[in-house]
């Protein structure tokens, strides 16, 4: 009777096998182990199951997901464990609750850095400095002890930007160029305000550019960006006209500069879900390589040599990435007005890094 079932059952199997041949392609590769700080918190509960899903990693990547918060979440971040065994996704291969860096970060191979507090209606991201920078020194000198040489880390918790650097310069032993920030949001809400308004739908809109600092001195720039498969003739006069000089500069980017605090007043909360996506937008392009002729937004290490913006700050650039790595596109032509953006939140984060760090 056993013996029936089992020689039926491995039938079975071996029928789903040849249907399916990616079942096989799926156990190659080696489960990434990926860890979330404030894995309790807003934005993570959102996060983790869109890793969950392979949203993140394409969909034969195994993870093994690291929940990290303070101990003060421990039952928090065991019912958010709780509920993720219950979506039985095939992807997760393992779920560890850790309430210290070291359980958190131990061998780990991503790191999204979101656990830090938020901020709250009236005040500027540089406002969580103080508290918020205090986290990633912690955090990078823990990477640094704890995690695989090779991990790639992305600051989320705010200020992004200073906070990714903060967290690097306190991990000496990891390159430079394995810390970013979070700029991908502020270039999805970009290209779908471009969207909206000329009538197209969102992935038609692309490079789109985020420079500088993830706050209200960033400068959203459509100098470069393109719009592919027109829906009607006439649609590149219509558009010329209603993507004017005058809406760009009055509308547009004061409206994508501020775009979190419009969504702090209307939810009470800032954004979590949409923030989430864009923490699965960067990594993916970073680790599984962006598509020919797009160009991506990151907040990477300044070298010093890319549109003389000061080395040694962490500076959102158009980039494109292979594979793990990412490479800064050089050579657009920069008008004079561009320029002066680009310069205002050039110094605004030249004042943050001095604050957290020093010159
Ligand atoms: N860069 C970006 O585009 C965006 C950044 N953010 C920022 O992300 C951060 C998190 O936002 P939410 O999830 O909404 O906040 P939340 O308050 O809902 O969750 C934060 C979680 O972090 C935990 N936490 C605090 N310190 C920690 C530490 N040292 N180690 C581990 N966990 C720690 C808290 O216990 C909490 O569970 C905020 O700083 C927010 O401003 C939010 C949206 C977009
Ligand atoms: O605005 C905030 O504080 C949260 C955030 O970074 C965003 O929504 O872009």
């Amino acid at each position: 009777m056993d013996n029936s079932f089992n020689a039926k059952a491995v039938r079975r199997l071996a029928t789903i096998g040849r249907h399916f041949p990616t079942l096989e392609k799926k156990s190659e590769k080696e489960a990434l182990r990926v860890c979330v700080t404030g894995a309790a918190g807003s934005i993570g509960y959102s996060l983790l199951f869109m890793i969950a899903q392979g949203r993140m990693f394409g969909p034969y990547q195994k993870v093994i997901l690291h929940l990290l918060d303070l101990p003060t979440m421990k039952k928090a971040l065991e019912g958010v464990k709780m509920e993720l065994d219950d979506g039985a996704f095939p992807l997760v291969k393992d779920i560890i609750c850790a309430t210290c860096p070291e359980a958190g970060f131990k061998n780990i191979d991503v790191a999204l850095l979101v656990g830090a507090k938020p901020r709250g209606p009236g005040m500027e991201r540089k406002d969580l400095l103080r508290d918020n920078g205090n986290i990633f020194k912690e955090q990078g000198e823990a990477l640094d002890k704890y995690a695989k040489k090779t991990v790639k880390v992305l600051a989320v918790g705010n200020p992004a930007n200073t906070n990714a650097l903060i967290a690097s310069l306190n991990a000496p032993s990891i390159p430079r160029e394995n810390f970013t920030a979070l700029t991908r949001l502020d270039q999805n809400r970009a290209e779908a305000q471009i969207a909206h308004k000329v009538g197209v739908p969102v992935e038609n809109v692309n490079n789109v550019i985020i420079w500088g600092n993830h706050s209200a001195t960033q400068y959203p720039d459509v100098t470069h960006a393109t719009i592919t498969d027109y829906p009607a003739e006439g649609f590149v006069e219509n558009a010329k006209s209603t993507l004017c000089d005058k809406w760009l500069k009055e509308t547009f980017i004061p409206s994508v500069q501020k775009r979190g605090a419009a969504i702090i007043a209307a939810r009470k909360f800032s954004s979590a879900a949409s923030a989430a996506n864009a923490v699965c937008d960067h990594i993916h392009d970073w680790l599984v390589g962006t598509k020919p002729g797009k160009v991506v937004s990151m907040g990477v290490i300044s070298d010093g040599n890319s549109y003389g913006i000061r080395s040694g700050l962490m500076y959102s650039f158009p980039v494109t990435c292979h594979k793990g790595t990412w490479k800064i596109v050089d050579g657009y032509k920069i008008d004079d007005y561009s320029k002066e953006k680009m310069q205002i939140t050039e110094k605004e984060l030249i004042e943050e890094k001095s604050q957290a760090v020093g010159k």
